[in-house]
């Protein structure tokens, strides 16, 4: 069993780095982002430092705003799919927990639980879904719509989404199959289990072909801020990412998630509150500004408001950088962070291009570049004030910090009993110290349709 008193820490990779100024920075080498030799280097790296997850978020588009720009070209252009490359990545790593984002908007449930099925088979119950709605409506266009569905209709039809997938990976019962040769029975039929389920979205027969995952379930991970995003993730998550400024903010956001988890009738224990940060080291504090300052001065003006405007879902390139942040119109987008950021803007009264500086470096999380020793004390703070269960870690650009972390930070975080000199399980679940989810047709034998199939 892994130690409550120690933190769970995780790497979120970004295409070519967080920080839209990384992959331009002297010291990284040029990536080739389709070149499966650079993430199997990163995923061997956090493996190597006992990091509990490696995390590939994922958009099936270009957001709509961004167009075809330099932007786009760092975070969404050339991006491989996530559960292939986590499936390859299976086979060169042991231990690391793979995740990988698919949408519940643009996507049926039967496709995502046989993939997640498949993937936590391969890795032998290492995997991990990140689900998502999709906030853009660059991914509409791409799924024949002009525009997204609503906000709240999104969250409804991930909420049936998520029940779906995991009836579907509950419709075979551990040890269903038998390969029972003198008899001549594959598998008992009496374990497997049609659901028949015929909701407001989705309509799906079942079983699913892939035997239940070696985790039961995968792991489940959200990132909803909004009201219909917190319930979805407090109902259904083992494990939620998010975007928090301050330590005042991510400890309010956990408190409020693990109350919510608890008014479902969840141990609260059970859902680990990760929240998503940048961060690097550097021998001396100088050097921290310094690097700081360099790869914000790799980020063109232009680059930085578009930067903002894609966060805010909101067009600003008609602004100038003195202007103040206009009241805003309501969008269809991501709800947290678009309030995170008005919020920074408004109490700190900083004109656009400042903002737009401010969100470049961080988005609307946490950053921070300090000495090892520094690095270490920030995460030791957040993690015993109660504001996180641990930390997602985003490079701003690869392999350099994650390296850094994983030779400098850890062993500090290790030296002082926070984090772990081993993996105490084989699964994910198990490395996360979650128990393994009772199969919802043997809780309740009534659950499903009467078997057509099989009789
Ligand atoms: C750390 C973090 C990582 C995220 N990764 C993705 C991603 O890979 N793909 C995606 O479509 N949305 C991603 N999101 C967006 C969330 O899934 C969600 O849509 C967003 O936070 C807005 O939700 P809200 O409207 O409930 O606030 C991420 C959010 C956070 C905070």
């Amino acid at each position: 069993m892994p130690d409550p008193n120690q933190m769970i820490l995780a790497t979120f990779i970004h295409n070519s780095g967080a920080h839209p100024g990384g992959w331009r920075w002297p010291g990284a080498p040029a990536v080739d982002q389709h070149d499966f030799a650079h993430f199997a280097h990163l995923a061997q790296t956090a493996e190597r430092g006992k990091m509990h997850c490696y995390f590939s978020g994922d958009s099936q588009g270009f957001p709509s705003i961004s167009g075809k720009d330099a932007f786009a070209a760092t975070d969404y252009a050339g991006k491989l799919e996530p559960t292939t490359l986590l499936a390859a990545l299976a086979v060169v790593t042991k231990h690391i927990g793979l995740i990988a984002t698919a949408s519940t908007t643009y996507n049926e449930p039967y496709a995502i639980a046989r993939r997640f099925a498949s993937l936590d088979h391969i890795s032998k119950g290492r995997a991990g879904w990140n689900v998502v709605t999709s906030a853009s409506d660059g991914e509409a266009r791409n799924f024949g719509r002009d525009l997204n569905m609503d906000h709240d209709a999104r969250y409804a039809r991930a909420e049936e989404f998520v029940d779906v997938a995991k009836n579907l990976w509950d419709s075979w019962e551990d040890g269903a199959i038998l390969r029972d040769r003198d008899a001549a029975r594959y598998f008992d039929p009496a374990k497997v289990h049609e659901l028949g389920h015929k909701g407001e979205h989705f309509s799906v027969a079942g079983p699913l072909n892939v035997a239940r995952p070696p985790q039961g379930h995968p792991i489940i991970v959200q990132a909803g801020g909004s009201g219909p995003g917190r319930a979805l993730a407090a109902r259904t998550a083992d494990m939620i990412f998010t975007a928090a400024s301050s330590v005042e903010v991510a400890k309010e956001f956990r408190d409020d998630m693990r109350a919510r988890a608890a008014a479902f009738g969840r141990n609260p224990d059970h859902v680990k509150i990760i929240p998503s940060v940048q961060l690097m080291v550097r021998a001396s504090e100088a050097e921290a500004r310094r690097a700081d300052e360099e790869l914000l001065d790799l980020v063109p003006e232009a680059l930085a408001l578009r930067t903002l405007s894609l966060q805010l879902g909101v067009d600003l390139s008609h602004l100038s950088v003195n202007d103040r942040l206009p009241d805003l119109p309501e969008t269809n987008g991501g709800k947290w962070v678009q309030q995170s950021i008005i919020r920074m803007a408004r109490e700190e009264d900083l004109p656009i291009g400042l903002l737009a500086r401010r969100v470049v470096v961080s988005r609307a999380s946490f950053s921070y570049t300090g000495t090892p020793e520094q690095v270490a004390d920030l995460c030791e703070n957040w993690f015993r004030a109660g504001a996180a269960d641990g930390f997602s870690l985003s490079p701003n650009y690869q392999p350099g910090v994650l390296e850094d972390f994983v030779d400098q930070v850890i062993p500090i975080l290790q030296k002082r009993g926070l984090f772990r000199a081993e993996y105490e399980g084989d699964t994910l679940r198990e490395n996360l110290g979650l128990p393994r989810p009772e199969n919802a047709f043997v809780a309740n034998p009534a659950l499903g349709c009467e078997p057509r199939m099989w009789a």
